[in-house]
């Protein structure tokens, strides 16, 4: 038998990037409703909160010097400044989730990607896609959440991050939040264990 035939059909952990705007939280709402099996870390981050958005939930809201002592305390299996803001996936619960057996989702950006591909290469990476440039400027303003200034410094690292593109292992085109959703869940792993409502399932 080949190495491929041993191989798990799916990795574990999954690693969800793509450029601001592109549809990661849609995707992730949606896999939350309907998939509650799966686990997504919640990162931490100095950004401050959109409307609507929840602490615990959306992400952990830390004050700056609350998240350089967390860097200091090597709280984060990864982090990254991300257009003046500090992002990262705290280790301790990822790490309980993934022996537990259950899918992970983690969201990071290009840095934070390439940080967990050197640190756990079993994951797989994923990249969420626009189908066109256009677009993705249009969801990103059409959004209303950013000022321009901000719009156009996370216009330019969607630059940067579309070009990296060929990192990935697999790039998922969201033309539509639930066919994007349902190619994400084909890629997670099964559980190994029965599933159980996880503890940031949303409504
Ligand atoms: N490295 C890293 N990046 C993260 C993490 N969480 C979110 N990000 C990324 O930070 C960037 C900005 O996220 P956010 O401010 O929520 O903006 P959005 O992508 O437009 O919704 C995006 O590229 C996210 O994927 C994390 O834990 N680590
Ligand atoms: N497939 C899609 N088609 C049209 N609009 C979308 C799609 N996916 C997301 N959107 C919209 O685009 C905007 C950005 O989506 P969001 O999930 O916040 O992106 P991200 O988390 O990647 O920054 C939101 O207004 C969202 O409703």
């Amino acid at each position: 038998m080949s190495f491929d035939e041993h191989r798990p059909t799916a990795a574990r952990l999954t690693v969800l990037s793509g450029p601001s705007g592109v549809g990661k939280g849609s995707v992730k709402a949606l896999i939350r409703e309907r998939y509650p099996w799966v686990w997504h870390s919640v990162s931490a981050t100095t950004r401050k909160p959109r409307p609507g958005e929840v602490d615990g939930v959306h992400y952990h809201f830390y004050e700056r010097s609350q998240f350089e002592a967390a860097i200091a305390g090597g709280e984060f299996l990864e982090w990254a400044n991300y257009a003046g803001n500090l992002y990262g996936t705290p280790r301790k619960p990822v790490e309980h989730q993934l022996a537990s057996g259950l899918p992970v989702v983690l969201e990071a950006d290009l840095q934070g990607a390439r940080q967990i591909r050197i640190a756990m290469p079993e994951a797989q990476l994923v990249f969420l896609a626009p189908p066109s440039w256009e677009e993705l400027v249009r969801r990103l303003t059409g959004r209303g959440t950013e000022d321009r200034e901000t719009i156009a410094r996370r216009l330019a690292a969607a630059k940067e991050e579309l070009a990296a593109e060929a990192e990935f292992d697999h790039t998922i085109v969201n033309v539509s939040v639930e066919q994007a959703t349902a190619e994400l869940v084909s890629l997670l792993g099964s559980p190994t264990r029965a599933p159980v409502a996880n503890g940031n399932h949303v409504g």
